[in-house]
């Protein structure tokens, strides 16, 4: 039997299975066969392994790098068109069969790539897609732009997610509070500093069979799932921000665009009618978690013009090192900075490499001679 007979099999038998406390250590089970099977089938262990350079790759432009998923004639090439300076269509990148169309969009002084890529998110769960190229995409995506017909209703928005979840990407989450190490031996060792709901430990232990795992510790801080604890075994998921766009709200009435704008991780837009897109570049920029900062020499007014753009996760006085130059950190002796993560002072703070700096921080670097 092909893993594609399996899958079918093991998800028929899930449906058909009452979803109750009875039930939840052989739906685990189940899960982990499922989790393991559609591994296979995007690794392509089943055969047609890709060869060496039959990857997916477009060069990253800029600062950062969205990806535009979405069904046919959402409007995906309008948006392109509206808010990005795309390269020419000669200079769209064919991977093998495979074309994906990737513009340059400035917001706020940073440019990020937004890459559209046509029609390859349908059924790639199932293998018929290019599953593969898609995952090996989103993993390099620091977000995920979803565009919606407005006039399509919720079908499309739930198919694309399903499609998403599937191949392991994680939309708008947080990886599982779950510290789980394997060992050589000892055995099993499960502590729990929560209360489980959601699952046993009679199905955690069952699911860590599944995948033959029989020395490991596992430490759990969270109400996890089952699901979730197949997640940190497999540990290949990416957890990446998402943003969903509804566009043609021309077309359907106020009161439904004022529903769904309040939607959270929603974006409503018009291509046609330019309605919102400002206000759509300002979000992508928001949810990728990018801060903007500025710097200033000694003795001089700020560099307005050309602010450094860091992320967020990494926004420490090292990073903003990092940023100019790979051996600023090495002479780096202080920094001053204005702003709000400084106190205030008209002279600035000074501060060392591990200082946190804040969106629109004013910074000064002051090196060793
Ligand atoms: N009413 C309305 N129509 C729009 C809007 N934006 C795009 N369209 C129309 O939707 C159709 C599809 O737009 P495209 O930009 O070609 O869509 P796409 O997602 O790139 O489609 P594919 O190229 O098939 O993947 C076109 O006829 C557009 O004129 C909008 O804001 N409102």
């Amino acid at each position: 039997m092909g893993v594609l007979e399996k899958i079918k099999d093991i998800e028929a038998e899930m449906a058909r299975t009452q979803k109750n406390k009875a039930t939840e250590y052989h739906l685990g089970l189940l899960k982990a066969k499922l989790a393991r099977y559609r591994a296979e089938l995007l690794e392509g262990a089943s055969g047609g392994a890709s060869k060496a350079g039959a990857g997916f790759d477009v060069a990253k432009a800029g600062f950062g790098r969205a990806v535009l998923i979405g069904f046919p004639s959402v409007g995906k090439s309008t948006l392109l068109s509206k808010v990005t300076s795309t390269e020419s269509a000669a200079a769209a990148y064919a991977f093998t069969t495979l074309v994906a169309v990737p513009g340059v969009m400035e917001i706020e002084g940073a440019k990020i790539q937004l890459l559209d890529l046509p029609g390859i998110i349908e059924g790639a769960a199932s293998g018929r897609g290019r599953g593969r190229q898609v995952v090996a995409v989103a993993k390099t995506a620091d977000l995920v732009v979803i565009m919606l017909d407005v006039t399509k209703g919720d079908e499309q928005r739930q198919q694309l997610e399903h499609e998403l979840e599937e191949i392991g990407i994680r939309l708008n989450r947080q990886p599982p509070d779950v510290v789980f190490k394997q060992k050589t031996a000892g055995g099993i060792t499960i502590n729990c500093t929560v209360n489980l709901t959601k699952t046993d430990e009679r199905t955690i232990r069952g699911i860590l069979q599944a995948y033959k795992i029989h020395n490991a510790d596992v430490m759990i801080r969270e109400d996890i799932t089952s699901d979730d604890l197949i997640d940190t075994i497999l540990g290949n998921r990416k957890y990446v921000p998402c943003l969903y766009v509804y566009n043609k709200i021309d077309s359907i009435s106020l009161e439904e665009v004022d529903r769904l704008a309040r939607e959270p991780h929603t974006v409503v837009i018009s291509c046609e009618l330019d309605l919102n897109l400002e206000v759509l570049k300002k979000r992508i920029w928001q949810k990728m978690g990018f801060n903007r900062i500025y710097t200033k020499k000694r003795g001089a007014e700020p560099d307005l013009m050309d602010p450094l753009i860091i992320k967020k996760t990494e926004a420490s006085m090292e990073a903003v090192c990092d940023s100019i130059h790979r051996g600023i950190k090495h002479k780096f002796k202080y920094a001053v900075v204005w702003g709000k993560s400084s106190k205030f002072n008209p002279q600035g703070q000074r501060v060392g490499l591990t200082h946190k700096v804040a969106q629109d921080d004013v910074v000064s670097i002051v090196t060793k001679v």
